[in-house]
């Protein structure tokens, strides 16, 4: 499989996909250059410089993941992905502290005028009435967007004796009380701040956020702050309003269009402290950005679920510890259950019985659904699609738990029903090793692997001498053989790991014995 890095991303990062997989390095691509060579790729990292537009994402045939190493993902159309069910996932933890710690920087440099000053000095000028500023102790600092970076600043800001007035509507008041921060309306936070610092995401209801009507309700001398999104302020506005003397001042890392027009009005005012979108530019971040971000594309690449991805519920890491074990088996569970289903199936139910009912396991019977729909579908399943197509196809999805368990300590049991009747599969795990332990009640030991063949047949001596005899005229290795019993009488279900594939004639033979009343080959290697 080949990746495509194509803006700048640390070395850290491309070392770890190279051990996997084949990496291509290509910055400062043309929309149109990007557009002719993404069909040969499986997965693209970026930054904030590449724009994976609709037409990129259409153009894209094997893609399967997009990976953005750091948080805004504005610049990837997220939804057009999503409907090509190609996983795009974001490092949003990286780059927090270089974020936090540079709106801090750029908060003081703007109100002790420190850019202006030192380009003054290296004029040759010493001037020192000219670039008096203000104290931020005892201020007030509002918050816009109190999540990771929002927090930081908060937390750093309360140290140099601030005052924090934040609004983030998706944030509780509890949480905000034990930070020590006041929330309040957006309208309070204009009133009432002497320097706002945003830290919220560009979407279409942030776009334009801080525009003429905003600047009209906040106090007459605010400084202003964005390291987050230039979109999210009305450039335009906000040059007018610094002219108006409304605004003192603004520090902005980010703008609307990226890399910024040499015209744009703000670099035309000194009151205006400007940073080329340096927000997340520490050695530091850039490494661990690239770092999780390479550890993303690796799980979706490998059909695993990927912690970060924002087109599909996060996990998180405490519940993924958990539930990781369990993917493959999971999957394998699917796979195997569509392979003895027979008919239309209508509904997939996922019971959890144990410890594992402790957590969140939406991910786990995701994965039971990928496995019954990987081999029989042409198209790629993965965790973002495959509720999606599950759903479109009229098949029902259900999870029951019952934390009580006779013989595991956690079991998985799947059931899947067709129009013909229904049939069930149990698995479990020994130590980290995925097993099925049940097939439609018959108890077994079935290590998931390679090709299996299924047997259900009467419980007479004979039958298995008459299938080892059959598979050893086709040359058919058995690897490994299992009877498993049921507390139906005289109903047993031979399990045999078989070397290679078995042709479908000699399946109809053997379906053929006497005594046995079907025979079926799963391939848990498949998809
Ligand atoms: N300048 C840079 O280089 C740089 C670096 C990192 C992140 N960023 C940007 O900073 C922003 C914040 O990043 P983060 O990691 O803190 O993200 P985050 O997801 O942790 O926090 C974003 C917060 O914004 C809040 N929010 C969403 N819509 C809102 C609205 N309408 N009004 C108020 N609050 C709203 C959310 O509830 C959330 O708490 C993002 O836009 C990100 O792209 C910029
Ligand atoms: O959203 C982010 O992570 C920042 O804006 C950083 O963008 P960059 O990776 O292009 O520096």
């Amino acid at each position: 499989m080949k990746i495509l890095v194509s803006d700048p991303v640390s070395v850290q990062g491309i070392e770890i996909l190279q051990k996997e997989f084949q990496v291509d390095v290509k910055t400062k691509l043309s929309p149109e250059e990007l557009i002719a060579i993404i069909p040969e790729y499986d997965a693209l990292v970026v930054r904030s410089e590449t724009k994976v537009t609709k037409a990129v994402i259409e153009a894209a045939v094997k893609l399967k993941a997009i990976g953005r190493a750091g948080v805004g993902v504005d610049n990837i159309d997220v939804e057009a992905a999503t409907k090509k069910g190609i996983i795009v996932m974001n490092a949003p933890e990286g780059n927090t502290i270089a974020a936090t710690e540079h709106t801090i920087a750029m908060m003081m440099a703007l109100t002790r005028n420190i850019p202006q000053a030192y380009a003054s000095m290296k004029r040759g000028e010493w001037q020192r009435g000219k670039f008096t500023g203000v104290e931020v102790r005892g201020k007030t600092l509002g918050v816009i967007g109190l999540g990771r970076i929002g927090t930081g600043v908060a937390k750093r800001a309360i140290a140099m004796e601030m005052k924090i007035l934040a609004y983030d509507p998706f944030i509780s008041a509890e949480r905000a009380k034990a930070l020590g921060i006041e929330l309040g309306e957006l309208d309070e936070v204009f009133a009432n701040a002497d320097f706002i610092t945003l830290h919220l995401p560009l979407t279409s209801e942030t776009k334009n956020l801080i525009n003429q009507a905003a600047f009209d309700k906040m106090k007459t001398g605010v400084r202003l702050v964005n390291c987050a999104r230039g979109g999210v302020i009305n450039e335009a506005d906000l040059a007018a309003a610094i002219e108006a003397g409304k605004v003192a001042g603004a520090a902005i890392d980010v703008f609307e269009k990226e890399p910024v027009d040499p015209e744009n009005p703000l670099l035309k005012l000194d009151k205006v402290v400007v940073t080329p979108h340096l927000g997340a530019s520490t050695a530091e971040a850039q490494v661990g950005v690239a770092v999780d971000v390479a550890h993303g594309i690796i799980a979706a690449l490998k059909g695993e679920p990927v912690a970060t991805a924002v087109n599909m519920a996060p996990i998180p890491a405490d519940v993924l510890e958990r539930i990781k074990p369990f993917f493959t088996l999971a999957e394998k569970m699917g796979c195997l259950a569509v392979a003895i289903a027979d008919g239309r199936i209508n509904s997939i139910q996922v019971e959890y019985n144990g410890e594992i009912t402790e957590v969140d396991t939406k991910m786990l019977t995701t994965a039971v659904v990928k496995g019954v729909l990987n081999p029989i579908l042409q198209e790629t399943v993965n965790y973002v699609n495959t509720p999606g197509i599950a759903k479109t196809r009229g098949i029902a999805v259900r999870e029951v738990k019952i934390k009580q368990t006779a013989d595991f300590a956690d079991l998985i049991t799947v059931r899947i029903n067709s129009d013909k009747g229904y049939h069930t599969v149990g698995g479990t795990l020994f130590g980290q090793e995925g097993r099925i332990v049940s097939i439609d009640g018959h108890r077994v030991d079935v290590d998931p692997s390679g090709w299996l063949m299924l047997s259900p047949h009467i419980n007479r001596p004979g039958i298995i001498g008459k299938v080892g005899t059959l598979l050893g005229q086709e040359g058919i290795n058995i690897a490994s053989m299992q009877v498993g019993k049921t507390t139906t009488e005289g109903t047993n279900i031979m399990a045999l790991g078989v070397d290679s594939d078995i042709p479908v004639d000699v399946l109809a033979k053997i379906k053929a014995v006497d005594g046995i009343f079907g025979a079926k080959l799963v391939n848990f290697n498949a998809g």
